[in-house]
């Protein structure tokens, strides 16, 4: 298997999942089937905060998400844990700045995608140098999916990226909704990441089929 090619990369961060049983009171599997149903193009298992699952209980849940997501043909990555995404076979991992070293998890993976977070022109070189095949920009708006977030840096982080030339698949995450996510692409993302936009929606589905629509229609202008 090769490393998946840059085009590739940014058609499928194009609308990106982020879930883990913590974010729903409904069954993980049920909104990620609406989510994946609604045109969801890339997805993250984070099993991460107050009341997530561990060990074998975790390894489990990833592993009904992942039947889920080859169903539809969908890539799954997983958050922080690189053993986990070894031992379940899974597409590729995302690591931050705190998690274990990218240029060691790409060591441990191979060929499997490798998706970097970065917040500022320093990290994205870095990540690029370590062997990212994406880079997670972010918060861009105000989050109350992640405890531990950075500032909200706005749109424009996007656009001084792509300004110092960081030309790697980039995905935005943090406070994305509907209504802004043709912003974040016109600033330089390549797609949006989201948690609560889908997670918590009444109808997973239609949400997923809006942001696709939103961030069609910012890449075709
Ligand atoms: C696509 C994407 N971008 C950024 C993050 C955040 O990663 P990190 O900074 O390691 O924080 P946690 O998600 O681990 O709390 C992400 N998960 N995905
Ligand atoms: C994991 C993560 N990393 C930066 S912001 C964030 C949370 C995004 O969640 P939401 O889409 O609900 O703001
Ligand atoms: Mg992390």
């Amino acid at each position: 298997m090769a490393r998946i090619a840059r085009e590739e990369m940014k058609k499928r961060l194009a609308v990106y999942f982020i879930m883990g049983s913590q974010n729903s009171e409904r069954p993980a599997v049920d909104v990620l089937k609406e989510a994946l149903d609604g045109g969801v193009t890339l997805f993250q298992f984070r099993e991460k905060g107050a009341g997530a699952l561990q060990g074998a209980e975790k390894e489990a849940l990833a592993r009904q998400l992942q039947r889920l997501c080859r169903a539809h043909g969908v890539p799954l990555i997983v958050n922080d844990d690189v053993e986990l995404a070894i031992a379940i076979d899974a597409d590729g991992v995302h690591v931050g700045q705190d998690d274990e070293d990218a240029r060691r998890v790409r060591e441990k993976i191979g060929d499997k995608i490798l998706g970097v977070s970065a917040h500022n022109v320093e990290e994205a070189r870095a990540a690029i140098e370590a062997g990212a095949d994406y880079i997670g920009v972010g918060p861009i708006y105000p989050t109350r999916s992640k405890e531990d977030a950075n500032e909200a840096q706005g749109p424009e982080i996007l656009r001084s990226l792509r300004e110092q030339g960081i030309a790697i698949p980039i995905v935005a995450i943090g406070g994305i909704t509907v209504d802004n996510a043709q912003a974040v692409i016109e600033a330089g993302a390549d797609g949006v990441s989201v948690i609560s936009a889908i997670a918590s929606a009444s109808e997973p589905k239609a949400v997923a089929a809006a942001l696709a629509a939103a961030v069609q229609a910012a890449r075709s202008r």
